[in-house]
């Protein structure tokens, strides 16, 4: 159907995009259209458009609205996205099917639906999912610039930990600083050396070996180191990774001496790891430690085993002491930044 535009060089578009915007004369039932290097903005009120823009009549097509689940059922659903799987986490059967065929049958670019079944548990933290659509619990799922290929059912992985991730990985010296600090130092200032005990499918090796370091993961998950190695060849960065299926605690003395940065997210029972962490650790090294503990003193039990593992070898600074989330009522999941000076 043919309805009233303004016609425009497309690089003018965005200046009478708005200028039409302001004067409400927008036409938004019909999508903006590109067409033989001219920009059509639908208007609502040709004679209400300035003398100095020219009309045409014009084919453009209807806007979709884009229906959301909200307005396919009577309330705000939960449910956290992860590539192109929705994840909810409900008790109820009945309501988590609802929430499901709602999902689906909005505009949300989502073909698998799970439902957690059960906690993160044992050794390797993974959960049982339900299936409620879909064909299975792979996804790809994109962060920061990252790209993830991740089993759910057969690997731990968080999506609600991606802004912690990236604060993190902000630290590592990137290529650029490094590259002026080999001018002004000479070729000593050489690649960052980053450990990752528990590394999953590698959301922070694969971000740090994008920012040029060097990195080491390792994981008792074969099928995530399997998933880490998949994640360094997408990400171009498998000249870097170095991808170890075993228990940290066996690697350790083969990387004695060798991080300038640790990370140790293993809540609960980072602490048991912590004469390895020391082992690894170079003589200047960042630590990232994770932990739950009670909101009365979240950072204590944390700073404490930590000084006793590392003191007197090392001088221990805490330089952050930073909260990720309220992790159940009254604990929080929390991060110590922590610096080991020999
Ligand atoms: C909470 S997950 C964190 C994974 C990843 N760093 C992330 O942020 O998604 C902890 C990981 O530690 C691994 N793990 C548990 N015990 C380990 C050990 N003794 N040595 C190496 N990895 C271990 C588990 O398999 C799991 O993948």
């Amino acid at each position: 159907m043919e309805v009233p535009c303004v016609r425009v060089e497309r690089e003018d578009g965005e200046r009478t995009r708005a200028t039409l915007a302001e004067a409400d004369l927008i036409d938004d039932d019909y999508e903006i259209t590109v067409a033989d290097g001219w920009l059509y903005v639908p208007v609502t009120d040709p004679d209400g458009v300035p003398d100095e823009y020219v009309l045409v009549e014009r084919a453009v097509d209807e806007r979709r609205t884009q229906t959301t689940p909200a307005e396919l059922l009577e309330f705000e659903p939960s449910y956290e996205r992860l590539g192109r799987a929705a994840l909810l986490d409900e008790d109820d059967p009945d309501r988590a099917r609802a929430i499901a065929e709602a999902i689906l049958e909005s505009d949300l670019p989502v073909e698998t639906v799970l439902n957690k079944a059960s906690k993160v548990k044992g050794e390797t933290r993974v959960r049982d999912w339900e299936l409620l659509a879909g064909a299975g619990t792979e996804v790809v799922h994109r962060e920061y610039g990252c790209e993830f290929a991740l089993d759910l059912a057969e690997v731990y992985f968080s999506p609600r930990l991606a802004t912690e991730r990236h604060r993190v990985a902000e630290q590592v010296r990137s290529e650029e600083s490094r590259s002026s600090e080999r001018a002004r130092q000479g070729p000593g200032a050489s690649a960052e050396r980053a450990f990752d005990m528990f590394a999953g499918v590698g959301p922070f090796v694969i971000p740090f070996a994008k920012r040029g370091a060097d990195c080491v993961g390792v994981d008792v998950n074969e099928t995530a180191v399997e998933y880490l190695r998949e994640n360094a060849r997408r990400n171009d960065v498998a000249d870097r990774v170095t991808a170890i299926r075993d228990d940290v605690r066996e690697v350790a003395s083969e990387y004695e001496d060798w991080a300038d940065r640790l990370v140790m997210n293993l809540p609960h029972s980072a602490d048991e790891f912590l004469a390895s962490a020391v082992t690894i650790a170079g003589e200047d090294c960042t630590l990232h430690y994770y932990d739950i503990q009670h909101e009365d003193d979240p950072f204590g039990p944390g700073e404490r085993a930590i000084r006793e593992a590392a003191e007197p070898e090392y001088e221990v600074t805490v330089e952050t002491r930073h909260t990720v989330r309220s992790y159940a009522p009254h604990e929080l999941n929390v991060c110590l930044d922590v610096r080991l000076e020999r």
